[in-house]
């Protein structure tokens, strides 16, 4: 697997172990990352008139002299425009000395039409804001149209955050080493790197399983083990009972869809649990989908009493307030002695379950710390977040990816942190950065599809953060394959062809 992402310190590392390990210097991983570089320019732009390389004063640079001097010896017009020298003695330095090309001052940086800019300002080790000459380069660049291959990662955004530092060259296609960073994947970092190539410079699978790197991205070969497949002996009630708690009688498709979601994803069974005035409501609309009446506690006790669901949706259009936390903590308390829902494998809390406990945040948190409490997915989106996690959400410092962290362990819950760059992250540290998605996914009721997809998954006893994370690829690549036109009624059935496909490529696993 190359899935795994790297931060600035781990890929530093990385690299170190690389050196102490075996025959590769510092001054070989520059020359094959710059190779890569070169490659990328050759194969792409076969008629580029004159190549600009912006070189930094760093390892980027360093890969940057690399670019040139492989480009000059095969005869394309190539400039080095230099931020400032190398370090004596660096790697960066020894790069530029072996390239024959005399650079000029960045602070001249100019290029006419037809060219093509290779940005090798800064990569992994910038840490301040784009200024003076490189800003003003990234300027020419963006007006001029040029188009720019950027050297691990386009100069302005963070490897680590995605975020853009003031300003930052947009690349159409960006060349990394080894592996991702959390900044290709999260916006607007991954808006500036255009189509993003990893190259193999060396750096073996065994270095990087060192750093036991706990974030990567959201890919089906991290969770495909655990996916479920029936049992050739499977019956309804084997393959998961999913109840989703509907609310009054003109708020009801928000679970429906989310039941149907559930069915899709393989539960063989699933039920709405519909308050008694929006029972009518709720019949006209469901064929396969059960339906039973669910006002209070007692009602949810004798469910599950009768029918043991092995998963549960709370949220979709269930309304916000006391009602919603006292369905929530009864369901959470699941796995406790003398309380309402027998045994339960898994609960997605979702829109209204999140915003019911914006003022009473710790309750929630605790009920899903005590033990045997079933495993609790949160899925929030921008808003919701910041009410559970006000303090998190306005912290300008921190990434999605850190956020989505911090939130998950607070909570004792796996978070779903919805968006573009939807972030899965578990308690233990564990999270994966989804990329797969389209924005024609932003359409309402969108997400209580995902909700069911979760719980569908769950209730065929996949694990928590692997349930979250598969369905969130699911759901976002069901909904780009779809494109235009998507309406939230549209998922469940478009869900059909990625299920197959992944169904395939389970079966194919081995000793799965
Ligand atoms: N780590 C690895 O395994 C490899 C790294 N390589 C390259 O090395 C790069 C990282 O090299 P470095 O750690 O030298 O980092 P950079 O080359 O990204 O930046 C180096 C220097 O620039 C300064 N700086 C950062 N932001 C600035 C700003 N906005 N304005 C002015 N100065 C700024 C820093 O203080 C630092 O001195 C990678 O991005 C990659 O291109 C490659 O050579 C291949 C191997
Ligand atoms: N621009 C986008 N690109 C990709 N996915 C998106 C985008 N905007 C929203 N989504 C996804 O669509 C879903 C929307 O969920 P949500 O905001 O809860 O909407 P709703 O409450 O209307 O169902 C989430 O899974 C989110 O990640
Ligand atoms: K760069």
């Amino acid at each position: 697997m190359s899935d795994e992402l790297l931060t600035s310190v781990e890929m530093g590392e990385a690299d170190r172990m690389a050196i102490a390990s075996g025959p590769v210097a510092g001054i070989g991983l520059m020359r094959r990352a710059g190779e890569a570089v070169a490659a990328e320019v050759f194969n792409r732009y076969p008629e580029a008139t004159h190549v600009h390389v912006l070189c930094g004063p760093g390892n980027n640079g360093g890969d940057g002299y690399v670019v040139a001097r492989i480009l000059a010896d095969s005869g394309v017009a190539t400039t080095i425009w230099a931020s400032a020298a190398p370090r004596p003695e660096s790697d960066a330095a020894l790069a530029a000395a072996e390239c024959p090309i005399a650079p000029r001052p960045l602070s001249g940086f100019e290029a006419g039409p037809g060219s093509i800019v290779v940005d090798a300002l800064y990569g992994a080790g910038l840490s301040k804001p784009l200024s003076g000459d490189a800003a003003r380069a990234a300027d020419i660049a963006s007006n001029r149209r040029l188009p720019v291959i950027a050297v691990d990662l386009p100069s302005g955004v963070s490897g680590d955050s995605g975020k853009v530092l003031g300003i930052a060259f947009t690349a159409a296609v960006t060349v990394t080493f080894a592996r991702k960073k959390p900044g290709h994947l999260l916006l607007p970092g991954r808006e500036r790197c255009g189509e993003i190539v990893l190259a193999d410079i060396g750096i073996g699978d065994d270095i990087i399983a060192r750093l036991r790197s706990r974030a990567f991205e959201n890919r089906p070969a991290r969770w495909l083990r655990d996916f479920p497949i029936p049992a050739v002996d499977a019956h309804k009630y084997k393959r998961g009972h999913v109840g989703v708690f509907s609310g009054g009688p003109s708020a009801t498709g928000a679970a429906r869809l989310s039941a149907l979601a559930a069915a899709r994803s393989g539960a063989g069974a699933v039920t709405v649990l519909s308050p008694g005035n929006a029972m009518q409501v709720n019949a006209a609309h469901l064929t396969s989908i059960m339906l039973r009446k669910a006002d209070d506690l007692a009602d949810i006790e004798e469910f599950a009493g009768e029918r043991r669901p092995s998963a549960f949706v709370l949220g979709p259009g269930f309304g916000v307030g006391e009602k919603t936390r006292t369905f929530g903590l009864a369901l959470l308390a699941a796995g406790q002695p003398r309380n309402a829902a027998a045994q339960v494998d898994g609960l997605v809390f979702d829109a209204d379950a999140i915003t019911s406990f914006r003022e009473a945040q710790d309750v929630l948190f605790e009920a899903a710390r005590r033990q045997n409490a079933p495993a609790l997915v949160m899925t929030p989106h921008e808003g919701e977040f910041a009410r559970l996690f006000p303090d998190m959400a306005g912290d300008d410092a921190s990434s999605k990816l850190d956020k989505a962290r911090a939130a998950a362990a607070r909570a004792n819950a796996i978070i779903v942190y919805k968006g573009a760059d939807t972030v899965i992250a578990a308690p233990d540290g564990r999270a994966a950065i989804n990329a797969n998605g389209a924005a024609w996914l932003a359409t309402a009721g969108s997400g209580d599809v995902l909700s069911g997809i979760s719980a569908g998954l769950m209730a065929q006893a996949m694990p928590a953060f692997e349930a979250a994370c598969a369905a969130v690829w699911i759901h976002a690549e069901a909904g780009s394959r779809f494109g235009p036109g998507l309406i939230a009624e549209d998922l469940p059935l478009a869900l059909v062809p990625v299920l197959r496909e992944l169904v395939e490529a389970r079966r194919k696993v081995p000793n799965g």
